[in-house]
């Protein structure tokens, strides 16, 4: 297990960056989210005070390390959110976003001063293309602007993070002169941000191996990676990052984020403690809650995590083919790497359908409370994988149906021998019936309110059950009054339904058969319910 609690990540700028973290351990990684500001700017998913509170609140129990709520100075409601996350957060650092421009860093300032832990997170974009078309600034302002606002945020606070937005794409020299120039004037952590995804591992983590290398003061400050996921590459990227000498991860839980989104928080953990072989790493995040914060982010951002995303994602450990499904049933280690109980998934899960296999059949069928022969169970999966050929999903109800039908067929416990009706104007209607049932014939007359409720009294009289008649239906197969008549009839029982048919040229006959169909599946199921409870 790599996980631990509570480090401290407030620095200073005369330490190094081992000691700034609060730990002699130099292979602490601090996971740094930033669902709450980059996750929150991607089209669609901005959250409530009330919701960023609740997502903070997780992310603190989790053991975040540090939690960027927000960006002050984009509305009073971002401001407010930050600032009441900054009062209520019991561990991690709070950090909120600000332009290099003064007014910006002291609305951050004033947001962040409540919490036990603040930082200052500055930026400015330090890339040809950024610098000359979007701030219309000369590399020399830029770089004077970084100076000044990290001055300005340390006036305020200890803990300061510079940020040199578009990184991946600034001329290596001027980076490097901006973030000595950062550091000397007081920030603790650089970061240097694949803003567009536009790196690759290698690239990466050469960047930084290099940047550190080239920087004379760059023992003083922790890196740190933050990493967009425009090529598919943002995790890859980050942990190529952490290779690099890196020792701070941004990301999101979901990787939600600006276009294609951030590193995704879960993806990141969970590579580091399934992989700690070749990721010789610790962290501080309680990794089983990662499905909660998954599902509370996906809702408060209206958000839906896709099924086959890692770790979270509804299929992460969910399994439908066959063979895969029988080794799972062998050994779970054969097609899951890390258990699901470790990010707060309940169980695997192996679903039914059209490439599932007999093992899975079967142990499916003995989780529903069955066991069948070994015919009837050959049969059952036949009819099965019919069904699943016709219908996408096959949920255990179906799977209860069909094997409820077979058994009601196959035992056949009540059978109508002979019906005599006598009915007509003059009622009342009387129905003389005799069934076999389990072997035993029987007969009994029975009056009602027509003909087909005289007999359905009369296999009630012989066959008591509370079992209640939902459904009775006549559809005449062919035209002409020789057409043979389908009966179709529903039983309930406690929510559940239980259908049965005959088909007879007599329509009371055929009414006669539907009705025991039906009560066969009843009782073969309350067999079943009570061989189970016993
Ligand atoms: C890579 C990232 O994720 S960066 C963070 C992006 N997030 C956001 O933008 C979300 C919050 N943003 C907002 O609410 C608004 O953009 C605000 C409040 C910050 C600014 O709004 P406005 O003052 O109306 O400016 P607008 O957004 O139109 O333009 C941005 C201005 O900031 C400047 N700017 C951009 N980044 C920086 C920076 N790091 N430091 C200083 N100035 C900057 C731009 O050059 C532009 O300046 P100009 O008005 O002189 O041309
Ligand atoms: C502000 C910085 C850290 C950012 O979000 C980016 O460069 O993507």
């Amino acid at each position: 297990m790599t996980t631990e609690n509570h480090t401290d990540v407030s620095g200073g700028t005369s330490t190094s960056p081992s000691s700034s973290l609060g730990t002699s351990d130099r292979d602490r990684l601090l996971i740094f989210d930033t669902t709450l500001r980059d996750g929150e700017q991607c089209p669609g998913a901005s959250m409530t005070f009330e919701e960023k509170l609740q997502v903070a609140e997780v992310l603190d129990d989790m053991g975040v390390d540090i939690i960027e709520a927000g960006f002050p100075i984009a509305s009073q409601g971002d401001f407010e959110s930050v600032r009441e996350i900054a009062r209520r957060a019991e561990r991690a650092v709070i950090a909120g976003l600000s332009r290099a421009q003064f007014n910006d860093i002291d609305r951050c300032a004033e947001a962040v001063r409540a919490a036990r832990r603040p930082r200052i997170h500055t930026f400015i974009s330090t890339s040809p293309i950024h610098m000359k078309h979007k701030l219309q600034m000369e590399p020399e302002a830029v770089l004077q602007a970084v100076v000044a606002s990290v001055k300005r945020a340390r006036n305020h606070v200890d803990d300061v993070e510079w940020s040199a937005e578009d990184g991946t794409r600034t001329e290596f020299e001027f980076l490097c002169r901006c973030v000595e120039a950062a550091i000397g004037a007081g920030a603790t952590t650089i970061n240097i941000p694949d803003t567009v995804g536009y790196s690759t591992p290698d690239e990466y983590k050469n960047l930084f191996i290099r940047v550190r290398e080239a920087v004379p003061n760059s023992d003083k400050a922790v890196f740190s990676v933050h990493c967009h996921d425009d090529l598919g590459m943002a995790e890859a990227n980050s942990l190529a990052g952490v290779a690099g000498g890196a020792r701070q991860i941004e990301c999101a839980v979901n990787g939600i984020g600006e276009r294609a989104g951030n590193a995704a928080l879960e993806e990141i953990v969970m590579a580091i403690k399934t992989r700690n072989d070749v990721l010789p790493y610790t962290i501080g995040v309680d990794t089983t809650m990662l499905m909660r914060a998954s599902k509370l982010v996906a809702a408060v951002a209206s958000f839906p995590v896709q099924y086959n995303k890692a770790i979270v994602g509804r299929n992460a450990f969910a399994h439908e083919s066959g063979i895969h499904q029988d080794g799972m049933l062998k050994h779970t280690q054969t097609y899951e790497i890390m258990t699901p109980d470790s990010v707060g998934v309940k169980s695997t899960s192996l679903v039914m359908g059209k490439h599932s296999g007999r093992h899975a059949f079967g142990e499916k069928l003995k989780e529903l409370g069955y066991d069948l022969g070994d015919n009837a169970f050959q049969d059952a999966f036949k009819r099965f994988k019919d069904l699943a050929d016709r219908k996408k999903h096959v949920y255990d109800e179906d799977i209860e149906a069909l094997i409820d039908e077979e058994i009601g067929n196959a035992h056949e416990r009540i059978k109508v021998v002979a019906l005599t009706v006598v009915a007509g104007t003059g009622g009342p209607q009387k129905a003389t019936l005799t069934l076999d049932i389990d072997g035993d014939r029987q007969t009994r007359e029975a009056t009602g309110n027509g003909p087909v409720d005289a007999i359905f009294l009369a296999v009630q009289a012989m066959v008591p059950h509370p079992a209640k008649l939902a459904l009775y239906q006549v559809h005449a197969v062919t035209g002409g009054t020789d057409a043979q008549a389908e009966v179709t009839v529903r039983l309930e029982h406690e929510g559940k339904e239980y259908s049965g048919r005959g088909a007879d040229p007599d329509t009371l006959t055929a009414s006669a058969r539907a009705y025991v169909h039906a009560l066969g599946k009843f009782l073969a199921k309350s067999d079943r319910l009570h061989a189970q409870a016993s």
